[in-house]
């Protein structure tokens, strides 16, 4: 099996819910987000790729446009903004395009990791 990898950078606020009232998260506040996309196969293309990795310039361009400097609530409509959801939110936007993909992994912060891999 063969597996890739890439990431994408972008600057988002949000404001998570359901948290109690002296949780720092209730605040509005923002991080610097790392989103790798992981995808993975079993054969390789005639060049020796899973896959080109200029092909997920779309992703690039999504997060570009839809996520990088905005507010994450508004983007995401009524869900939560956990770091959990905004990995399905974008492993579904990735898995709809690239049949390779198998998880999406996203960072809010130096320390931490959260992965959807369904
Ligand atoms: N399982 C999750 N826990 C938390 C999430 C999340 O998305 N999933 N999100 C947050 C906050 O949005 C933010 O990520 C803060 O995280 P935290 O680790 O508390 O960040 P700090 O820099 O304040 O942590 P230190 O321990 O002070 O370094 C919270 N939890
Ligand atoms: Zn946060």
């Amino acid at each position: 099996m063969f597996t890739i990898s890439k990431q994408f950078h972008f600057s988002a606020s949000h404001q998570l819910h359901g948290l109690a009232a002296d949780h720092p998260c209730s605040r509005l506040h923002g991080h610097n987000y790392i989103c790798e996309v992981v995808l993975q196969s079993d054969t390789l293309n005639s060049v020796g790729f899973v896959r080109d990795y200029r092909e997920l310039s779309d992703l690039k361009n999504y997060i570009d446009d839809e996520l990088d400097h905005r507010h994450l609530n508004d983007v995401l409509g009524e869900n939560n903004t956990t770091a959990e959801l905004m990995a399905k939110h974008l492993y579904d936007w990735s898995h709809a395009r690239w049949s390779e993909v198998v998880a999406v992994r996203i960072s809010e912060t130096p320390k931490t990791w959260a992965e959807y891999r369904p």
